[in-house]
């Protein structure tokens, strides 16, 4: 039973447990519109191994948030005071040291249950582990979780339908649990689940508690997965009204004078005496009547006085005592295996989602068609000159602008990758690497196939170096607008705002490409120095026209005598290119600036991972300054 159980709890962790506590926690969420509000107002509590304690309260009451505030995932919008400490230290949470369910199921939608959590164990289970025990261990988990009917189906989403919100809910705990954490946050773990399911989820997560310090907030539990809770934290409106062993709650609403009536289940008596969202006087007898409001207050006194107030605030004292484990990360797979997983789970991805590269493949090859027969057989009339530099800048410009097409099914995989990043899962560099890896087969073909089609449609220089050249420098950009777009996405997942902010900035390097005005006209600050050395067209227009016009002759007629002209010439004076270098130095600082985009992702997303914590702790302000917001807790009982 669970009370029995938590009465033994040692205060000491061992083996890697974990004891987390929190102190007079307050969150302040600050707004220019309505100034200061407080979310959480001075809560104090404890967490311990071998226990399931579950945050419940009316919606809106500060559950999500503080969960998110215990496991270090508060956003930089809102401040908090207060000590959080685990095992008695002030140590960092985030970032692979626990695991988080989040409220929202972040899965990759072209994938199957199976697939999902194969993957998932393959990335989070140590290389030492046999690939058939990771198997078994996938497999077990998602029998425990109800998993093994749908275990063939796609997870679906935006793009099209698949496995139900409840089984999505499921294999967003099945992959948390895999590696079976010593440190366990759910937000909302059964919400789209049917009684009966949640009971056989909370009722696993449950038996997996030996050792483990287990959190989870709950809206409405059935009094069967109510029973399985050891310890209870009830809120209303950012208070504390009863913080505890589950058992004795409704001992506590008894005493306070609110029984629980017979065959009421005691979580739904709790949640309707406290909800104050639909204000209503509560009887109290045959003639009194008194409002939630009310209610609350005079529960949140009786809890201030009672025994347990004090019980939880010496046990705090005492685990804070403590100078226990200081946390480990979770030991995972190798950074190759990581990457090389990721790698196959996103060319997997990008082959079945129809939006990353087929559409883009199918539409690529429609303009190819559309530029061979626009500019068919080119020629090599005086007139050739200026279509050629059109056609050149058009693929150089437009068709690499169009590869911002895939970004909404970039923004979906960023997510993924943001949580299980957070959750420890791999690092931003596996997944660096696996990205550039997938994508590159896909933009080779979307390169090569609608480049050959409008090159020799168009009849430009037929040598096979010139062709591939010209293959190179597109491929080449597409992955350059690819990785702007990653960093851009790392900036502001928003898509929308990310897809005109990618145009924005590509619409500025092509005018300062040095093609609709010349490299000599363009204004002095900004234009030249430095959009057109910074604007990756620059080069790839270099790279195109000298790829073209090197070795070309062009028949110029004039007064009934035709004589030829050098393309070299051509570059000189009627493009104004640089000729002190070659075209294949154009295509190295095409490919160097590629690195530099991808390291420069990176770099942002590991200085998100430095910087976020930091923002936390400036934002971190004493008690004193917070509690000025909200009349403070101990003011309220007296
Ligand atoms: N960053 C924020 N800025 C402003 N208000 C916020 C912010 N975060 C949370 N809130 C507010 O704080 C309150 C508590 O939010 P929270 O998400 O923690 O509630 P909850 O109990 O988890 O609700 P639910 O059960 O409906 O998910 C809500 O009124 C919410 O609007």
């Amino acid at each position: 039973m669970p009370n029995e159980r938590s009465k033994n709890v040692e205060i000491a962790p061992l083996n890697g447990e974990v004891f987390l506590t929190w102190e007079d926690l307050w969150v302040t969420a600050s707004s220019m519109k309505n100034g200061d509000k407080a979310i959480l107002k001075g809560l104090t509590g404890y967490a311990r191994p071998s226990e399931l304690m579950a945050i419940m309260g009316p919606s809106g009451c500060g559950k999500s948030t503080l969960l998110d505030t215990i496991a270090g995932r508060l956003g930089s919008s809102t401040r908090q005071s207060g000590e959080i400490l685990i095992n008695g230290r002030k140590q960092t949470l985030a970032y692979g040291t626990s695991a988080y369910v989040t409220q929202e199921d972040t899965l990759m939608a072209t994938l199957t249950v199976e697939e999902t959590v194969y993957y998932s164990a393959e990335l989070q289970l140590p290389n030492s582990m046999p690939k058939s025990e990771k198997k078994q261990i996938a497999d077990m988990t998602m029998k425990e979780m109800g998993l093994q009917d749908a275990m063939e189906t796609r997870i679906g989403g935006w793009s099209g339908k698949g496995i139900s919100g409840g089984q999505k809910r499921r294999v967003s705990i099945c992959l948390e649990i895999l590696t079976r954490p010593k440190l366990l946050f759910l937000d909302e773990p059964t919400s789209g689940l049917d009684s009966a399911a949640s009971y056989h989820v909370m009722k696993t997560i449950a038996s997996q508690c030996q050792g483990r310090t287990i959190i989870a907030s709950i809206h409405q539990p059935s009094a069967e997965v109510f029973s399985l809770f050891h310890s209870l934290c009830l809120l209303s409106s950012g208070r504390t009204v009863y913080f505890g062993p589950a058992s004795t709650a409704i001992e506590f609403f008894a005493s306070s004078g609110y029984p629980c009536p017979t065959l009421q289940n005691p979580s739904d008596h709790f949640l309707k005496t406290i909800n104050s969202d639909f204000d209503q006087d509560i009887e109290e007898g045959p003639t009194s009547k008194k409002s939630t409001e009310e209610v609350i207050n005079i529960l949140i006194e009786s809890y201030i006085s009672s025994d347990k107030y004090k019980d939880v605030q010496s046990r705090v004292a005492q685990i804070c005592k403590q100078e226990g484990e200081v946390l480990e990360k979770r030991s995972h797979a190798s950074f190759t295996t990581q990457s090389l997983v990721l790698t196959r789970r996103s060319f997997v991805n990008m082959s079945r989602d129809l939006g990353y590269y087929w559409l883009r493949l199918a539409v690529y090859i429609v303009i190819a068609v559309g530029l061979g027969t626009i500019y068919y057989d080119v020629g090599f009339s005086f007139a050739s000159i200026q279509a050629r530099g059109s056609m050149l800048m058009f693929v150089a410009s437009f068709i690499t602008f169009m590869a911002i097409g895939g970004f909404p099914s970039f923004v979906e995989e960023l997510k993924v990758f943001q949580r299980e990043k957070l959750n420890g899962h791999y690092g931003s560099g596996s997944f660096a690497i696996a990205n550039t890896l997938s994508a590159m087969p896909y933009l080779l073909l979307v390169s090569f196939i609608p480049g050959a089609i409008a090159y020799f449609l168009t009849g430009l220089q037929r040598g096979y170096e010139q062709f591939i050249f010209f293959a190179l420098v597109l491929f080449t950009c597409m992955m350059l607008v690819e990785s702007l777009m990653m960093i851009i996405a790392s900036i502001m997942p928003n898509f929308l705002m990310g897809l005109i902010t990618g145009a924005g900035i590509q619409a500025i390097m092509i005018l300062s490409g040095g093609f609709f005005r010349s490299p000599d006209d363009l204004p002095r600050p900004f234009w030249k120095y430095p959009v057109h050395y910074v604007a990756f067209h620059r080069y790839a227009y270099e790279g195109l026209f000298k790829n073209e016009f090197e070795g070309l002759k062009i028949h110029v007629g004039h007064k009934g005598k035709t004589h030829l002209m050098s393309g070299e010439d051509i570059l000189k004076n009627t493009w104004k290119m640089d000729m002190d270098y070659s075209k294949w130095v154009d295509l190295a600082i095409l490919l160097g600036m590629l690195v530099s985009y991808r390291l420069l992702f990176l770099l942002l997303v590991k200085a998100g991972e430095k910087v976020k914590p930091a923002i936390r702790a400036v934002m971190s302000t004493s008690p004193q300054q917070i509690s000025s917001a909200e009349t403070p807790l101990h003011v309220l009982a007296t």
